[in-house]
């Protein structure tokens, strides 16, 4: 088992260009199995709506939900570093609102962060909660809980005048005092910029090379059949097997191959004894 990293080694990190790998997981069992294979860091996402819960979005996705997944989680991987991400009207209404709800993720679930949504505009936000003690992550580009803004879920920062919008969001980002950026859905070309200029680590996902890259538990496993963006890369097709060892298991159980001999509990007295206690009832 590796030591559980700190804030100075995803910094250092960055500064001998050591690639951070960083997964989303929402249960013990995923958790547990991102851990056993070394993986830097976890993200809670609230992509969990989509991936776990099967909402269209991540809007439905409340604060209970992500503290319930963030504890199972860390429950699963108590040495890998945690990220708690803020759900849609978690950190929108007022500072204080985003300081009270990123500090629930810290005092009642363990994370080791939060991240949020937004650059300039939520400036003010991770201000007051790194002025709270807790370490943020941004998070610009594709912004899943502003859709509706974006027009859906699309690539940001692809013509010259978003791009610049883009990179004035990760300073402001910095400025605010996150510890780190996470970029989504964004040239390559852009995303370079930002990681070269920041003293903070970028991180990426659709957005090409950065510091280290984040992908979705479901997308890169196989599993999340709704839909899969273009910036993923597919590791296994657990769908299929899931699907088939159910498959399997209909069968046997219609056709009667399960369960068998091998998989009962046998009586601890002679079979008669049970006879004649079965006749009591006739
Ligand atoms: N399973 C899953 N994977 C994700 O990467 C993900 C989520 N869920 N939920 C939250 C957000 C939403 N994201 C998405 C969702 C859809 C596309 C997508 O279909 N993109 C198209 C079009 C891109 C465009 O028009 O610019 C693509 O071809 O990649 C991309 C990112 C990323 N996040
Ligand atoms: C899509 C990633 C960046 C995220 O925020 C999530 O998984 O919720
Ligand atoms: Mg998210």
């Amino acid at each position: 088992m590796v030591k559980k990293k700190s804030l100075g080694d995803f910094i250092k990190m960055k500064q001998e260009k050591q690639q951070v790998t960083w997964v989303t997981a929402y249960d013990f069992p995923t958790a547990s199995f991102a851990e056993q294979a070394d993986i830097d860091m976890i993200l809670v996402g609230d992509s969990l709506g989509m991936v776990v819960l099967g909402y269209k979005g991540t809007n439905p996705v409340t604060m209970e939900d992500c503290i319930s997944h963030c504890q199972a989680v860390r429950r699963g991987a108590p040495h890998t570093w945690m990220v708690g991400d803020m759900p849609f009207m978690s950190y929108q209404v007022s500072d204080e609102e985003a300081v009270r709800n990123a500090g629930r993720f810290i005092k009642e679930a363990d994370a080791d962060c939060i991240k949020l949504e937004g650059g300039v505009r939520v400036a003010s936000r991770i201000k007051a909660i790194t002025d709270a003690g807790i370490l943020v992550i941004g998070h610009i580009g594709l912004t899943p809980q502003s859709t509706g803004q974006l027009g859906g879920f699309k690539a940001q920062g692809r013509d010259v005048k978003n791009a610049r919008l883009l990179i004035k969001d990760a300073l402001a980002v910095q400025e605010a005092g996150a510890y780190a950026l996470l970029v989504e859905a964004v040239p390559p070309e852009v995303t370079k910029f930002m990681a070269q200029k920041l003293t903070i680590p970028v991180y990426g996902i659709g957005a090409g090379p950065a510091d280290g890259q984040l992908i979705i538990c479901g997308d890169m496993l196989g599993l999340f059949q709704a839909f899969t963006p273009k910036f993923v890369k597919k590791y296994a097709q657990l769908a299929e097997i899931e699907i088939n060892a159910f498959r399997q298991y209909g069968e046997d159980v219609k056709t009667k191959k399960f369960p068998t001999d091998d998989h009962v509990y046998h009586v601890l007295e002679p079979i008669e004894e049970f006879e004649k206690m079965f006749k009591e009832f006739e």
